[in-house]
Protein backbone atom coordinates (compact mmCIF):
# COMPACT_ATOMS: atom_id res chain seq x y z
CA UNK A 1 0.00 0.00 0.00
CA UNK A 2 1.48 3.30 -0.99
CA UNK A 3 0.74 6.94 0.69
CA UNK A 4 3.78 6.94 3.41
CA UNK A 5 4.68 10.17 4.31
CA UNK A 6 8.09 10.76 6.34
CA UNK A 7 9.69 14.28 6.95
CA UNK A 8 13.17 14.38 8.61
CA UNK A 9 14.62 17.72 10.39
CA UNK A 10 12.20 19.51 8.05
CA UNK A 11 13.05 23.67 8.46
CA UNK A 12 12.07 26.86 6.75
CA UNK A 13 13.28 30.10 7.32
CA UNK A 14 12.38 33.19 5.27
CA UNK A 15 15.57 36.09 6.28
CA UNK A 16 15.83 36.16 9.30
CA UNK A 17 12.71 34.53 10.41
CA UNK A 18 12.53 30.80 11.27
CA UNK A 19 9.47 29.34 10.64
CA UNK A 20 9.81 25.63 10.66
CA UNK A 21 12.23 24.14 13.49
CA UNK A 22 13.70 20.61 12.59
CA UNK A 23 10.34 18.84 11.92
CA UNK A 24 10.07 15.46 12.12
CA UNK A 25 7.34 12.51 12.28
CA UNK A 26 6.27 9.71 9.86
CA UNK A 27 2.94 8.85 8.53
CA UNK A 28 2.25 5.01 7.66
CA UNK A 29 0.40 4.42 4.61
CA UNK A 30 -3.42 3.95 5.28
CA UNK A 31 -3.47 6.44 8.62
CA UNK A 32 -5.23 9.72 9.07
CA UNK A 33 -2.61 12.16 10.95
CA UNK A 34 -3.69 15.49 12.41
CA UNK A 35 -1.83 18.30 12.34
CA UNK A 36 -2.96 21.00 14.91
CA UNK A 37 -1.43 24.01 17.00
CA UNK A 38 -1.83 27.44 17.56
CA UNK A 39 -2.21 30.18 14.67
CA UNK A 40 1.21 30.79 13.09
CA UNK A 41 2.41 28.04 14.73
CA UNK A 42 3.67 26.79 10.83
CA UNK A 43 1.54 24.12 10.24
CA UNK A 44 0.68 25.67 6.31
CA UNK A 45 3.91 26.29 5.69
CA UNK A 46 4.84 22.49 6.52
CA UNK A 47 2.50 21.52 3.87
CA UNK A 48 3.54 23.83 1.46
CA UNK A 49 6.81 22.55 2.32
CA UNK A 50 5.64 18.66 1.97
CA UNK A 51 3.41 19.90 -1.36
CA UNK A 52 6.57 21.96 -3.27
CA UNK A 53 4.79 25.24 -2.59
CA UNK A 54 7.91 26.21 -0.52
CA UNK A 55 11.34 24.31 -0.82
CA UNK A 56 12.77 23.97 2.74
CA UNK A 57 15.84 24.89 4.14
CA UNK A 58 17.33 22.25 5.19
CA UNK A 59 15.63 18.62 5.93
CA UNK A 60 14.19 15.44 3.75
CA UNK A 61 10.98 14.70 3.09
CA UNK A 62 10.00 11.29 1.58
CA UNK A 63 6.79 9.76 0.07
CA UNK A 64 7.28 6.12 0.28
CA UNK A 65 10.86 6.48 0.70
CA UNK A 66 11.42 8.45 -1.97
CA UNK A 67 13.43 11.58 -1.52
CA UNK A 68 10.93 14.42 -2.15
CA UNK A 69 11.95 18.01 -0.86
CA UNK A 70 12.34 20.96 -3.45
CA UNK A 71 10.20 18.67 -6.24
CA UNK A 72 7.46 20.66 -8.02
CA UNK A 73 3.70 20.19 -7.37
CA UNK A 74 3.18 18.36 -10.76
CA UNK A 75 6.38 16.11 -9.89
CA UNK A 76 4.51 15.26 -6.63
CA UNK A 77 1.47 14.61 -8.02
CA UNK A 78 3.20 11.24 -9.96
CA UNK A 79 4.27 10.49 -6.44
CA UNK A 80 0.72 10.21 -5.39
CA UNK A 81 0.24 13.90 -3.70
CA UNK A 82 -2.52 16.00 -3.95
CA UNK A 83 -3.93 18.52 -1.61
CA UNK A 84 -6.47 21.04 -0.73
CA UNK A 85 -6.47 24.68 0.53
CA UNK A 86 -7.30 26.61 3.26
CA UNK A 87 -8.97 29.23 1.13
CA UNK A 88 -10.24 27.05 -2.09
CA UNK A 89 -9.24 28.98 -5.31
CA UNK A 90 -11.75 27.79 -7.90
CA UNK A 91 -12.37 29.06 -11.54
CA UNK A 92 -15.71 31.26 -10.31
CA UNK A 93 -16.93 31.52 -13.93
CA UNK A 94 -16.21 27.63 -14.85
CA UNK A 95 -18.79 25.22 -13.88
CA UNK A 96 -18.41 22.75 -11.60
CA UNK A 97 -17.42 19.78 -13.53
CA UNK A 98 -14.72 22.33 -14.97
CA UNK A 99 -13.27 22.88 -11.65
CA UNK A 100 -12.93 19.43 -10.89
CA UNK A 101 -11.48 18.60 -14.29
CA UNK A 102 -8.59 20.93 -13.57
CA UNK A 103 -6.91 18.25 -11.45
CA UNK A 104 -7.05 16.04 -14.21
CA UNK A 105 -3.78 17.11 -16.39
CA UNK A 106 -1.42 14.90 -15.05
CA UNK A 107 -3.54 12.18 -15.85
CA UNK A 108 -3.33 13.15 -19.58
CA UNK A 109 -1.18 10.83 -21.49
CA UNK A 110 1.12 12.06 -23.56
CA UNK A 111 2.35 15.70 -23.51
CA UNK A 112 1.40 19.19 -24.19
CA UNK A 113 2.01 18.80 -28.19
CA UNK A 114 -0.52 15.55 -28.49
CA UNK A 115 -3.27 17.80 -26.13
CA UNK A 116 -2.97 20.70 -28.19
CA UNK A 117 -4.01 18.53 -31.39
CA UNK A 118 -6.40 16.72 -29.60
CA UNK A 119 -5.56 13.54 -31.19
CA UNK A 120 -7.81 10.40 -30.65
CA UNK A 121 -6.03 9.19 -27.86
CA UNK A 122 -6.27 12.57 -26.03
CA UNK A 123 -9.92 12.72 -26.48
CA UNK A 124 -10.84 9.16 -25.45
CA UNK A 125 -9.24 10.37 -21.50
CA UNK A 126 -10.66 13.62 -21.69
CA UNK A 127 -14.26 11.31 -22.43
CA UNK A 128 -12.82 9.32 -19.46
CA UNK A 129 -11.97 11.67 -16.82
CA UNK A 130 -15.26 13.28 -17.52
CA UNK A 131 -17.24 10.70 -16.35
CA UNK A 132 -14.93 9.97 -13.72
CA UNK A 133 -15.14 13.56 -12.55
CA UNK A 134 -18.81 12.99 -12.58
CA UNK A 135 -19.04 10.35 -10.52
CA UNK A 136 -16.45 11.94 -7.94
CA UNK A 137 -18.99 14.43 -7.93
CA UNK A 138 -21.92 12.26 -7.30
CA UNK A 139 -20.59 10.53 -4.89
CA UNK A 140 -19.86 13.46 -3.07
CA UNK A 141 -22.75 14.63 -3.23
CA UNK A 142 -22.57 17.76 -5.77
CA UNK A 143 -23.86 15.99 -8.54
CA UNK A 144 -26.66 18.22 -8.80
CA UNK A 145 -24.24 21.37 -9.48
CA UNK A 146 -21.97 19.97 -11.90
CA UNK A 147 -23.01 22.46 -15.09
CA UNK A 148 -22.87 25.05 -12.58
CA UNK A 149 -21.19 27.83 -12.41
CA UNK A 150 -18.68 27.30 -9.71
CA UNK A 151 -19.65 31.10 -7.95
CA UNK A 152 -23.41 29.54 -7.58
CA UNK A 153 -22.13 27.89 -4.53
CA UNK A 154 -21.90 28.24 -1.00
CA UNK A 155 -18.25 28.30 0.89
CA UNK A 156 -19.06 25.11 2.14
CA UNK A 157 -19.73 23.97 -1.18
CA UNK A 158 -16.41 25.11 -3.01
CA UNK A 159 -14.76 22.62 -0.42
CA UNK A 160 -16.19 19.47 -1.81
CA UNK A 161 -15.65 20.75 -5.00
CA UNK A 162 -11.94 21.21 -4.25
CA UNK A 163 -11.75 17.78 -2.81
CA UNK A 164 -13.42 16.26 -6.15
CA UNK A 165 -10.96 17.79 -7.97
CA UNK A 166 -8.12 16.47 -5.46
CA UNK A 167 -9.43 13.18 -5.72
CA UNK A 168 -9.62 13.25 -9.33
CA UNK A 169 -5.56 13.13 -9.22
CA UNK A 170 -6.35 9.82 -7.85
CA UNK A 171 -3.67 10.54 -5.12
CA UNK A 172 -2.37 7.98 -2.68
CA UNK A 173 -1.57 10.65 -0.34
CA UNK A 174 -4.06 13.39 0.19
CA UNK A 175 -3.02 16.88 2.74
CA UNK A 176 -6.49 18.46 3.58
CA UNK A 177 -5.46 22.52 4.62
CA UNK A 178 -8.46 23.24 7.88
CA UNK A 179 -10.89 21.35 5.21
CA UNK A 180 -13.63 22.38 8.21
CA UNK A 181 -13.49 25.90 8.58
CA UNK A 182 -16.34 27.97 7.32
CA UNK A 183 -18.03 24.78 7.41
CA UNK A 184 -22.02 24.15 9.50
CA UNK A 185 -22.47 21.44 11.81
CA UNK A 186 -23.73 19.47 9.38
CA UNK A 187 -21.15 19.78 6.62
CA UNK A 188 -18.64 18.94 8.83
CA UNK A 189 -20.63 15.48 10.00
CA UNK A 190 -20.72 14.80 6.26
CA UNK A 191 -17.09 15.58 5.81
CA UNK A 192 -15.51 13.18 8.65
CA UNK A 193 -17.87 10.53 6.70
CA UNK A 194 -16.31 11.57 3.97
CA UNK A 195 -12.49 11.07 4.50
CA UNK A 196 -13.50 8.11 7.08
CA UNK A 197 -14.32 6.46 3.71
CA UNK A 198 -11.13 7.46 1.69
CA UNK A 199 -9.11 5.88 3.73
CA UNK A 200 -11.27 2.77 4.05
CA UNK A 201 -12.08 2.29 0.63
CA UNK A 202 -9.92 4.13 -1.29
CA UNK A 203 -6.54 2.99 0.56
CA UNK A 204 -5.73 7.27 0.70
CA UNK A 205 -3.02 8.26 3.40
CA UNK A 206 -4.82 11.72 4.74
CA UNK A 207 -2.72 14.60 6.75
CA UNK A 208 -5.05 17.20 8.02
CA UNK A 209 -4.79 20.39 9.02
CA UNK A 210 -7.27 22.05 11.49
CA UNK A 211 -8.70 23.73 14.07
CA UNK A 212 -12.04 22.06 14.71
CA UNK A 213 -10.87 19.63 17.67
CA UNK A 214 -14.46 18.01 17.17
CA UNK A 215 -13.71 16.61 13.62
CA UNK A 216 -9.35 15.79 15.22
CA UNK A 217 -10.50 13.42 17.67
CA UNK A 218 -13.02 11.78 15.23
CA UNK A 219 -11.09 11.29 12.42
CA UNK A 220 -7.34 10.93 13.68
CA UNK A 221 -5.17 8.01 14.45
CA UNK A 222 -2.63 10.40 15.66
CA UNK A 223 -2.13 14.27 15.99
CA UNK A 224 1.42 16.26 15.74
CA UNK A 225 1.17 19.36 17.75
CA UNK A 226 3.19 22.07 16.47
CA UNK A 227 3.91 25.20 18.22
CA UNK A 228 6.41 28.72 17.30
CA UNK A 229 7.28 26.07 14.49
CA UNK A 230 8.82 23.16 16.12
CA UNK A 231 7.09 19.97 16.93
CA UNK A 232 5.67 20.15 20.77
CA UNK A 233 4.54 16.65 21.02
CA UNK A 234 3.03 13.32 19.08
CA UNK A 235 0.03 11.35 20.55
CA UNK A 236 -2.93 10.57 19.94
CA UNK A 237 -5.61 13.79 19.90
CA UNK A 238 -6.82 12.50 23.24
CA UNK A 239 -3.42 12.42 24.79
CA UNK A 240 -3.07 16.12 23.26
CA UNK A 241 -6.08 17.25 24.43
CA UNK A 242 -5.13 16.69 27.97
CA UNK A 243 -1.44 17.62 27.64
CA UNK A 244 -0.46 20.35 29.71
CA UNK A 245 2.29 21.69 26.96
CA UNK A 246 -0.06 21.70 24.62
CA UNK A 247 -2.81 23.68 26.68
CA UNK A 248 -0.33 25.88 27.58
CA UNK A 249 0.65 26.62 23.59
CA UNK A 250 -3.15 27.51 23.05
CA UNK A 251 -4.37 29.64 26.02
CA UNK A 252 -0.87 30.83 27.13
CA UNK A 253 0.96 29.74 30.79
CA UNK A 254 -0.95 32.09 32.47
CA UNK A 255 -4.28 30.60 32.20
CA UNK A 256 -3.10 27.62 31.75
CA UNK A 257 -1.76 28.05 35.48
CA UNK A 258 -5.10 29.52 36.40
CA UNK A 259 -7.30 26.33 35.14
CA UNK A 260 -4.62 23.89 37.11
CA UNK A 261 -5.51 25.86 40.75
N1 LIG B 1 6.28 33.43 2.68
C1 LIG B 1 6.45 33.79 3.96
N2 LIG B 1 7.30 34.77 4.31
C2 LIG B 1 7.49 35.14 5.59
N3 LIG B 1 6.86 34.56 6.64
C3 LIG B 1 6.01 33.56 6.35
C4 LIG B 1 5.75 33.10 5.02
N4 LIG B 1 4.86 32.07 5.07
C5 LIG B 1 4.56 31.91 6.37
N5 LIG B 1 5.25 32.81 7.13
C6 LIG B 1 5.17 32.94 8.59
O1 LIG B 1 5.26 31.67 9.15
C7 LIG B 1 4.49 31.59 10.34
C8 LIG B 1 3.61 30.37 10.28
O2 LIG B 1 2.52 30.61 9.38
P1 LIG B 1 1.55 29.45 8.94
O3 LIG B 1 0.51 30.08 8.04
O4 LIG B 1 2.32 28.31 8.41
O5 LIG B 1 0.89 29.05 10.33
P2 LIG B 1 -0.40 28.17 10.60
O6 LIG B 1 -0.06 27.29 11.75
O7 LIG B 1 -0.86 27.50 9.35
O8 LIG B 1 -1.44 29.28 11.06
P3 LIG B 1 -3.05 29.32 10.95
O9 LIG B 1 -3.57 28.27 11.87
O10 LIG B 1 -3.37 30.71 11.42
O11 LIG B 1 -3.41 29.10 9.51
C9 LIG B 1 3.72 32.88 10.46
O12 LIG B 1 4.36 33.71 11.38
C10 LIG B 1 3.80 33.45 9.06
O13 LIG B 1 3.75 34.84 9.06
Amino acid sequence: MAGGLTLQDVSLRFGGVTVLQDVGFAVEPGQILGLVGPNGAGKTSLFNCISGHYRPTSGRVLIDGAEVQGARPATLAKHGLARTFQHPALQLRATVLENVLLGAHTRLPGGALEWAFRTPRTRRAERELRAEALALLERNGLGWAAHLPADELSHGLHKGVELCRALLMRPSLLLLDEPAAGLSHGEVEQLITTVRRLRTDDDITVVVVEHHMGLIAALTDRVVVLDHGAKLMEGTAAEAQSDPRVIEAYIGKDAAADDAA
